[in-house]
């Protein structure tokens, strides 16, 4: 579904490269986690990825497609939830959804009829009509994430999706994703949640300095460190104790 060939980004000015010729596949219906410490390049890849930036070199393709020859095609076959939020705080919610369904071409009836479903799923009926600015965190991650599904697309980029959210809506948006993947949709997903990535991905690749240093199966990574129990130990054990910070 997916296929990464040598992709590298060296943003201007930088000094190395935040990717580094990653190359990796990803097969149609999976839940792939892409972790790492801060700073690994987990959204320079999903930036690439979903077009919002230009690869250095290197070369990528989603369903056979690609944003040089077939941009049209690729905008409505992905979703993009973003790791800000990419709202507007004095509309309603109904509004902010309204402005992105019409920016995928849908409107009408078809248009509202989605907004609701998934307002309803996702338990934000009785907020259509308020601002944005009065939402919590766990509500404005649900807007966002009904925002990037509104024109079903076949392939959703996730960028920490449950950051900054309580335990009720982390859930509520798990079980949908969980949904959306059973209907058939390929999903590529960062978080620092490893418990979550641990049981939600089907294969995860573990980035740091712009290379994948290991990919697998979370099963299949824990029981191949001795002393793992977990994928937080396999993580550990992979990136090390020492902090990332940097200013
Ligand atoms: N616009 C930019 N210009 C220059 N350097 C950047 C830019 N965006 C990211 N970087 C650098 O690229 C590297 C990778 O950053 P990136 O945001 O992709 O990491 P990440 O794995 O998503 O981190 P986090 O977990 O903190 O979100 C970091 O060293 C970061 O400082």
């Amino acid at each position: 579904m997916i296929q990464i060939n040598q992709l590298s980004k060296k943003y201007k000015g930088a000094e190395g490269f935040s990717v580094s010729d990653l190359d990796l596949n990803i097969d149609k219906k999976e839940i792939f986690g892409l972790l790492g410490p801060n700073g690994a390049g987990k959204t320079t890849l999903i930036s690439m990825l979903s077009s919002l930036i230009k690869p250095t070199s290197g070369s990528f393709s989603i369903n056979g497609l690609t944003f040089q020859e077939n941009k049209k095609e690729l905008k409505q076959l992905i979703g993009i939830v973003p790791q800000e939020y990419a709202l507007y705080p004095s509309l309603t919610a109904f509004e902010n959804l309204s402005y992105f369904g019409s920016t995928y071409n849908l409107k009408g009836n078809t248009l509202k009829e989605k907004i609701h479903e998934l307002l309803k799923t996702l338990g934000l009926s009785n907020f259509a009509n308020k601002k944005i600015s009065t939402f919590s965190g766990g509500m404005k991650r649900r807007i966002n994430l009904i925002a990037s599904i509104l024109h079903e697309p076949k392939v959703l980029f996730l960028d920490e999706p449950t950051v900054g959210v309580d335990v009720q809506s982390k859930n509520v948006i798990i079980e949908h994703l969980k949904q959306l993947n059973a209907a058939g949709t390929t999903m590529i997903y960062t978080s620092h949640h490893l418990n979550e990535a641990e049981s939600f991905c089907s294969r995860v690749a573990i980035i740091d300095n712009g290379k994948i240093i290991t990919k697998g199966k979370p099963k299949d990574l824990v029981s191949s460190y001795q002393y793992a129990r977990n994928l937080e130990d396999v993580f550990l054990a992979i990136t090390g104790k020492a902090l990332r910070d940097h200013a």
